[in-house]
């Protein structure tokens, strides 16, 4: 596979909403580009990302390698701006999508970039609710040092779970803090009063069937 490369603005005042599925940051970028690797001859740009975790660290991503669960996973969604005219068009396609999988372990360390979502969160409890993060996000900041990945085709990991994601999943873990993850687990599934915490929003891994796993030691 030709080399994956991306470029991403650094913006402000993103919008962060509680979907009562979790917190995602909406962040449609004209000028970012996400190609190569196996993405073909297609440019995809970033669309939003967001977050999946476990009740305790021990789960919560929604991929395994060697059967091995991390804490979490943040996604980069992108969607495939060569061939199609809109978001929810690509999510139509086989080759709609790219997701960029990051996984989460936990370490002694406070994530900065994972910091500026959680200092939002007490103002998204609850289902609907949404704000703007002040500070800077640069997506590049999520990424590991270590940009080797495996890739297959597979699904959206929520329903209607389209067929339509091209996944790039990093060998290299960002790292979190149990507290960070904590304040996930804080968010409300409801928009009312009851409070439904989200402690847990992975999808189980499923199984591989016929489709080709490739990797990339970058
Ligand atoms: C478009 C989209 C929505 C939700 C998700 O968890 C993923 S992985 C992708
Ligand atoms: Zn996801």
């Amino acid at each position: 596979m030709k080399k994956l490369t991306f470029a991403y603005e650094s913006q402000s005042d993103l919008r962060i909403l509680n979907t009562g599925h979790g917190w995602k940051v909406e962040a449609p970028q004209s000028g970012s580009r996400l190609e190569g690797g196996p993405l073909g001859e297609d440019i995809y740009q970033l669309e939003q990302f967001h977050c999946h975790w476990g009740e305790t660290s021990a789960e919560g991503s929604e991929h395994t390698v060697d059967g091995r669960a991390y804490a979490g996973e943040l996604h980069l969604v992108h969607w495939n701006t060569t061939k199609y005219q809109s978001f929810a068009e690509a999510a139509q396609h086989p080759d709609g999508l790219a997701v960029l999988g990051v996984f989460f372990d936990v370490g002694n360390e406070s994530n900065d970039e994972i910091e500026k979502i959680v200092s939002t969160l007490s103002e998204i409890k609850f289902k609907g609710q949404f704000t703007d993060i002040p500070d800077v996000i640069d997506p590049t900041t999520f990424l590991p040092s270590g940009l080797g990945y495996w890739t297959y085709l597979g699904s959206l990991t929520t329903p209607p779970c389209n067929e339509c994601v091209i996944w790039i999943v990093y060998k290299e873990p960002i790292t979190v803090t149990e507290e960070q993850l904590v304040q996930f687990r804080c968010l409300s599934a409801c928009s009312g009063e009851a409070e439904e915490f989200i402690v847990k929003n992975y999808r189980p891994p499923q199984p591989l069937g016929n489709r080709a796993l490739r990797e990339c030691n970058a």
